[in-house]
């Protein structure tokens, strides 16, 4: 069974297909990361020209998961996009790179755009800070950047697409993890809405629930 994505349902419990959008400035390491994340591999040079999506088996939380991951290329705009990124996928990896500011503004620009765009601040979003191997280079304040990602929602994380396999391999991982979770409490809001009488059955409960604490908090403050 496929959804509206066109995502594939498995059965037993598995995982749904995942697609991950990789966006941010020219440069910063998009295909690298990407190729990384495949292929294990660092290959140096990456054909700039082409939005492709690629598609991998990999395991979150001990499901087996096909992850789909669109590598957005920066001279297209969004007309020219075969499938809108914004759209089509369940999570977005924003990738800047330490030795340049203005791809940092550029991934804030971004997380703006997405949470307008899908109105929905569960939409799980990763920024990546990447080539931190080039510590010399180094135009962005690490501590900063993060904090303020993480006041807009976002998931943060430091890598290196040349040197360190495994920050690459954990920021997809972690993307994956929660868009996995997030499409979980989707689902089961669905289901529920579905059903007029679970829905309104949780709705008592939560109601008692309000009283009860209510009742507890008048208690309490008379002391
Ligand atoms: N030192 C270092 N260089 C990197 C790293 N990641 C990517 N690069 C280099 O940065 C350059 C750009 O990498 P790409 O992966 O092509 O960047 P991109 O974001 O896909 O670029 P566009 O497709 O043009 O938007 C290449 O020369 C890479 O070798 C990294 O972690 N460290």
């Amino acid at each position: 069974m496929a959804d509206d994505k066109g995502h594939k349902h498995v059965a037993n419990g598995g995982c749904r297909d995942i697609n991950i959008a990789v966006l941010g400035a020219k440069g910063v390491g998009k295909s690298a990361m990407i190729v990384r994340f495949l292929t294990g591999r660092f290959i140096g040079d990456y054909d700039s020209q082409m939005e492709a999506i690629f598609s991998t088996s990999t395991t979150v939380d001990g499901k087996h998961c096909t992850v789909h991951i669109m590598d957005t290329a920066t001279h297209l705009s969004g007309q020219e996009f075969k499938e809108d990124p914004v759209t089509w996928a369940d999570g977005f990896l924003l990738v800047f790179s330490l030795t340049d500011v203005k791809s940092y503004r550029a991934v804030q620009d971004l997380v703006e755009t997405l949470r307008r765009a899908r109105e929905d601040v569960r939409t799980p979003i990763l920024v990546a800070a990447n080539k931190s191997d080039l510590v010399h280079l180094r135009a962005v304040s690490l501590p900063d950047t993060e904090a303020s990602c993480q006041d807009q929602g976002c998931l943060f994380a430091e890598v290196s697409a040349s040197e360190d396999p495994d920050s690459v391999q954990s920021a997809f991982t972690t993307l994956c993890r929660t868009v996995r979770a997030v499409n979980k409490k989707r689902e089961k809001l669905s289901w529920t809405l579905q059903r007029p009488a679970v829905a309104a059955k949780l709705q008592i409960r939560q109601s008692l629930r309000n009283l009860a604490e209510k009742k507890w908090r008048s208690r309490t403050s008379t002391f």
